[in-house]
């Protein structure tokens, strides 16, 4: 198989067999702090196996070549990972469903999205995704993801017979 991947707006509905978008536009809020905030209550959900920790890091992420070949996709099994842009920037991403478990992927159900500067994602576990696709160098990214024992980074890379392709416009 060789395909250029359709890159497509990221938008909830088209996002949720892979995960939640965190944004505010267009999402239900209340508020609090005595009316002066508006609270955009559980964007998402933070999943976690029974012997994992939630925590908070950053990446700061160079920018990929494009074309972009995307050979690998990952998945993190015991929990989520979140992607949230500090820095307002655009940023992309390549995703395919959780599948039947097995460490495979069918490529023709690979994705790929566009993400505005006021969005983040959060990969539910066990969800394929390439890893971080900055479109800024040195971009910096809010991580909320899982730490605890077992690997939690299962990696699957392509038959040299699939080229799947990621172009800019
Ligand atoms: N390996 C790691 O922590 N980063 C990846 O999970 C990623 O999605 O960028
Ligand atoms: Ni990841």
């Amino acid at each position: 198989m060789i395909k250029t991947l359709k890159i497509e707006p990221l938008t909830k509905e088209a996002f949720a067999p892979f995960g939640d978008v965190i944004e505010s536009e267009g999402r239900d809020y209340f508020m609090i702090n005595n009316g002066s905030t508006r609270r955009y209550h559980k964007l998402g959900d933070v999943q976690l196996d029974e012997e994992g920790q939630g925590i908070i890091n950053i990446f700061r992420a160079k920018t990929l070549e494009y074309p972009l070949q995307v050979k690998m996709l990952e998945r993190h099994p015991f929990g989520s990972q979140s992607f949230i842009p500090l820095f307002g920037h655009e940023f992309l991403l390549v995703v395919a469903p959780v599948g039947d478990g097995s460490l495979n992927i069918d490529p023709s159900t690979v994705r790929a999205f566009r993400a505005s500067a006021r969005q983040g994602v959060n990969y539910h576990s066990g969800v394929w995704h390439h890893p971080i696709m900055a479109l800024r160098d040195d971009d910096e990214f809010l991580v909320v993801d899982r730490s605890g024992p077992g690997n939690n980074c299962d990696e699957f890379f392509f038959d040299e017979s699939i080229q799947l392709t990621v172009e800019l416009d």
